[in-house]
């Protein structure tokens, strides 16, 4: 069912409430460290700015469990904001008390605010109504846009919408819904998803329900492990979930069965200390009987995968790309997630990238221009991708 979007309101002198998913990396200074959010949500803001709106901006930011925390504080992002309007954006201590109230009611036509982190009051997560009511105030209308958020049924995403007269999506969420959804209902073929990155138990349901759409898939990083395991292959102590072993033997019988191809790492990147001065080595391919030694950590694919999963990446139509290769943060294992980026970045194809760490190996090691689209959402996408309804969408206003 189609959703109000941005287009169909009209918020000339009026209040609105603006959910957006400021959850930024910060530094140890408190610096942002990665914008893509903040860049991501400012076709929204600049068009309520324009139109005239009393802007109310709340997101959270990171996991503080109910506790106000300097180092989860909003603060840098409004200052952040205000340097991309060019404009003064005030900043309330609180997220309901009264320092927010009164900015509140000071706001004129085309001014916005940031409130306080949502998530420094335990009513947020709780999705508690009182809370909800509270957040939306005198607003008459609220304009989601946290795309990152919108798989959370939280006070500032779903609860909200009953307090106000209409909700609405911002740019950003039609933008990702698009691209995650609309783009990939008949992608260009040959499909591919990589999937690489830590995060197993997040993400091996989602390969399960790629199967059906995907042509071709890239398994890397530690999710590798988990499936050579289950191959039958020693993994030596490489970051394995045991858990998900027999779902993974499903998935590589499913794969045979419907000709899907199934591309793991030929060969993988060893070392038996995790730092930045650790030596490695490349693993003899698992075909010639290879395998991790006891001992022995995987922390990138190996030489031989390399150029094979280039070669994948340039015949492909259309790519999803969720997880990194190897432990890209350090430059010893990164070869495998900087060769793979460079090939997304110059394929001739769509190419969508989704999860955070992703997003950042495409800034870092390649134009981020160069990708069709870099996704704001980590769990959100993933979820859109298993099928899954967001509650952030669903609670906004029918058309
Ligand atoms: N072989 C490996 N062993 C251990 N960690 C790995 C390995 N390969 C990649 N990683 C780590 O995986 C992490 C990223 O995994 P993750 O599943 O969180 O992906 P993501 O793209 O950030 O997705 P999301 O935003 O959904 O969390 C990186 O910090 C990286 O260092
Ligand atoms: O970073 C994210 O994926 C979103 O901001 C949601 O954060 P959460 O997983 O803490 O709800």
């Amino acid at each position: 069912m189609s959703k109000l979007t941005i287009r169909d309101i009209d918020v000339q002198g009026k209040e609105v409430l603006m959910r957006v998913d400021f959850n930024v990396p910060l530094n140890d200074e408190l610096e942002i460290t990665d914008e893509t959010r903040i860049l991501g949500a400012l076709p929204s803001i600049k068009h309520l700015l324009d139109g005239g709106a009393k802007l109310v901006l709340c997101s959270h930011l990171g996991r503080p469990k109910g506790e106000p925390q300097e180092k989860y504080s909003l603060r840098p992002v409004a200052k952040r904001l205000s340097e991309h309007l060019g404009a003064p954006v005030a900043f309330a201590d609180d997220t309901v008390g009264e320092h927010a109230a009164t900015l509140r009611a000071s706001l004129e036509a085309g001014q916005a605010m940031v409130l306080e982190n949502t998530r420094f009051d335990n009513r947020e997560t709780a999705n508690d109504a009182e809370f909800a009511k509270a957040l939306a105030g005198n607003a008459e209308i609220f304009v989601n846009d946290a795309f990152g958020t919108a798989h959370r049924a939280h006070a500032s995403t779903e609860g909200v919408t009953h307090f106000v007269e209409k909700s609405v999506s911002g740019f950003l969420i039609e933008k990702e819904l698009e691209f995650l959804q609309v783009k990939l209902e008949s992608p260009a073929k040959p499909f591919l998803a990589i999937m690489g990155g830590a995060k197993v138990s997040d993400k091996i349901q989602v390969i399960k329900s790629m199967m059906d759409k995907a042509d071709e898939f890239i398994i890397g990083g530690a999710m590798a492990y988990t499936f050579r395991l289950a191959q039958g292959y020693k993994v030596g102590d490489s970051l394995v979930e045991p858990d998900f072993v027999e779902l993974a033997k499903e998935i590589l019988a499913q794969a045979e069965a419907k000709g899907i191809k199934f591309h793991l790492p030929a060969d993988t990147r060893v070392t038996q200390e995790f730092s930045p001065t650790a030596e490695t080595k490349v693993t003899a391919p698992y075909a010639d009987g290879g395998g991790i030694e006891d001992g022995w950590e995987g922390i990138d694919i190996g030489d031989v995968a390399i150029p094979q999963f280039e070669e994948v990446v340039a015949r492909a139509g259309t790519i999803l790309w969720n997880g990194p290769m190897g432990v890209f943060e350090m430059d010893n294992f990164a070869a495998g997630t900087k060769a793979l980026t460079a090939a997304v970045a110059k394929a001739d194809a769509l190419t969508i990238v989704g999860g955070g760490d992703s997003v950042t190996a495409a800034n870092k090691f390649a134009n981020p221009a160069d990708f069709s689209f870099l996704s704001t959402g980590g769990g959100a996408s993933l979820e859109l991708l298993e099928g899954k309804t967001l509650p952030g969408v669903a609670a906004l206003t029918n058309k």
